[in-house]
């Protein structure tokens, strides 16, 4: 009998500042090591997207957040039939300076620059 897989909501922030938007590498000691993401988690139970992703950059990047807008959610599937589901939020940094607790490193890029280093002409 296939047993239906189970879907993991994760929320990540598409944290815009001054025409360019954020971007981080995940550390060595992190699942999927040095990988670029855009900073977020999955959501916990008792929690609604928009708190899952206010709780996990300020532990991650230690600022607040103003959410902006959701984007469209997408569907990825891992090895291991892992699913994942990814909310997308453009955000806005309303204050605190940003402290890695997580990351190796940030790039601030520009949607230009974005869109050659992922080679994704739709954006
Ligand atoms: N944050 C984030 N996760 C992403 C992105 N794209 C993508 O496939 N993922 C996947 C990677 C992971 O399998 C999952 C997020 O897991 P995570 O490890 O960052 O979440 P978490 O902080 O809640 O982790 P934990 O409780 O398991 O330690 O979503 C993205 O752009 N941002």
């Amino acid at each position: 009998m296939n047993l239906p897989n189970k879907i993991t909501p994760v929320t990540c922030a598409i944290i815009e500042q001054d025409e360019k938007i954020l971007c981080a590498q995940r550390s060595e000691k992190m699942k999927h090591p040095l990988k670029w993401e855009f900073p977020g988690g999955k959501i916990e139970k008792t929690e609604s997207p928009g708190s899952c992703l206010q709780r996990e950059i300020k532990e991650e990047l230690g600022v607040e957040i103003e959410i902006l807008e959701q984007l469209p959610t997408s569907k990825h599937t891992y090895p291991g039939n892992i699913i994942i589901s990814l909310l997308p939020f453009r955000c806005k940094i309303t204050s605190g300076k940003i402290t890695l607790a997580e990351h190796k490193q940030i790039k601030w890029l520009s949607l230009e620059e974005l869109r050659i280093w992922i080679g994704w002409r739709r954006i």
